[in-house]
């Protein structure tokens, strides 16, 4: 299923390629570094990378962000928000959280894809407040009340 979804290359993020889905059905578009100098992740720190790009998503629908598998597991670099929400009314630089919880430095380059922008569907909820709950065999249950 496709759907449209106005971009724009901020100045910054002029000269990179727009984000692309690197397989055919892939689920993920993803997202570059925009970054004028390299930023260095020493472990256990945090750092808000700038993507050069705003969207606008259509009303029904938002955009994920979510890590890359890879630096996950080769580097222990993942998204700390994630999946990070951008909101179809948001119009300002999409930027994603990076997190170091390797053991090791990481240096994050322009251009660099760095994390992945999956585009879904949201409803909004109607809240209707009530006095008493519906029942269920589960009640309160949670939180491995059905075994390990
Ligand atoms: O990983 C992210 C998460 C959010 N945003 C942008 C788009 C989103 O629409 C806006 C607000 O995000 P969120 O609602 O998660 O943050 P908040 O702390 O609740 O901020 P706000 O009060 O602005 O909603 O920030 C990003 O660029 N990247
Ligand atoms: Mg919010």
């Amino acid at each position: 299923m496709t759907v449209s979804l106005e971009i724009k290359r901020l100045p910054h993020g002029r000269d990179l390629p727009l984000p692309a889905y690197q397989s055919e059905l892939a689920a993920g578009l993803d997202l570059m570094a925009a970054l004028d100098a390299p930023v260095v992740l020493d472990p256990g720190t945090r750092a808000l990378i700038p993507t050069g790009l705003s969207i606008a998503l259509p009303g029904g629908y938002e955009a994920q962000v979510r890590p890359r598998s890879g630096l996950a597991a080769k580097h222990g670099v993942t998204v700390l928000n994630t999946p990070g929400t951008i909101d179809a009314d948001y119009r300002g630089e999409v930027k994603v959280i990076l997190v170091n919880l390797g053991q090791d430095p990481f240096t994050v380059t322009r251009s660099e894809r760095i994390a992945q922008m999956v585009i879904a569907p949201v409803l909004q909820a109607m809240l209707v407040e009530v006095e008493e709950l519906a029942e269920t065999s589960r009640g309160s249950g949670g939180f491995g009340s059905t075994g390990r």
